[in-house]
């Protein structure tokens, strides 16, 4: 099959982005494997999906595929990227517009300077939102908040929608992000897998982040990682409310006032080509 896509990136972590507003999405898993492979089809990190909305309350339905084919929850920088290409392709004449992922709605807001603000919603701690095993551990509090001794470290876990792990280290440059990261990925304690996040605080607004994702690995950038170590360095007394994010492929600002108040990310979506490709 011939399939029309537009290549996208929020702040280097890039993404297939697929206009089914039309016409149903409809390929399967090995077509998407392929879509998303840097050798024998385009490459990306994820592969976004854009439908009609099925209620009233959103614009549009925005699904996620990580380039495995597996499909997930959330996509921060890719919701950026979503926004940016529904009112470039002229689907909205709205610059604020709700959508709907598998598990949450989130609203979008495209800025006059280019960059996008998504409220991405509250975080959710409750372990079965992960999920996250803690059986047969023992917490240590950081100012009342619980860090759980897995594999050595200390892991702050929290949802975005997906699911996160998040470790503070003295320097993100020197993590052992490609021998650690996998092995929190699938670690036992998280039945769905999870992404691994590692931050080093840089004052109480800034901090450095390298995230080990779900299915893709590391990312240059992973705007719900972004959300969810800003979120465990708050709770953990180490961060403001206001953090601007460093990741090896750009700037992201992360804001929130805590408690079930959402969490609000700013940052850039940038096209980068259209194309064609047979299937
Ligand atoms: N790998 C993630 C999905 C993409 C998240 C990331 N690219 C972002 O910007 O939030 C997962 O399996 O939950």
């Amino acid at each position: 099959m011939r399939l029309r896509f537009t290549k996208m990136h929020g702040a280097g972590n890039d993404f297939v982005v697929i206009d089914a507003t039309r016409a149903p999405f409809a390929l399967t898993r090995d077509q998407m494997r392929l879509l998303g492979d840097r050798r024998f089809g385009v490459g990306c990190d994820q592969i976004l999906v854009i439908e009609p909305s099925t209620d009233a309350g959103a614009d549009f339905r925005y699904r996620i595929f990580n380039n495995t084919g597996d499909e997930v929850e959330h996509c921060g920088n890719g919701s950026r990227c979503f926004v940016r290409f529904v009112v470039d392709a002229g689907l909205t004449d709205k610059r604020e517009i709700h959508v709907d992922t598998m598990n949450r709605r989130l609203l979008l807001k495209l800025r006059d300077d280019g960059r996008v603000t998504v409220d991405m919603g509250a975080p959710v701690f409750d372990h079965a939102a992960l999920p996250f095993d803690a059986a047969g551990l023992t917490p240590r509090l950081e100012n009342g908040f619980e860090l759980w001794p897995v594999e050595g470290v200390e892991l702050g876990v929290v949802s975005m929608g997906n699911p996160h792990a998040v470790q503070r280290v003295a320097d993100v440059e020197t993590a052992p992000v490609a021998t650690l990261g996998p092995v929190i990925e699938r670690h036992a304690r998280f039945a769905k897998r999870v992404n691994a996040g590692f931050m080093q605080i840089l004052g109480r607004d800034r901090i450095a982040l390298r995230v080990y994702e779900r299915d893709a690995g590391e990312t240059l950038a992973c705007g719900t990682g972004a959300c969810a170590a800003v979120v465990v360095g708050i709770r953990a007394g180490w961060l403001d409310s206001t953090v601007e994010v460093q990741t090896r492929g750009g700037l992201l600002r992360i804001e929130w006032t805590g408690g079930q108040s959402p969490v609000l990310m700013t940052g850039p979506a940038t096209k980068v080509f259209d194309g064609e490709i047979e299937l």
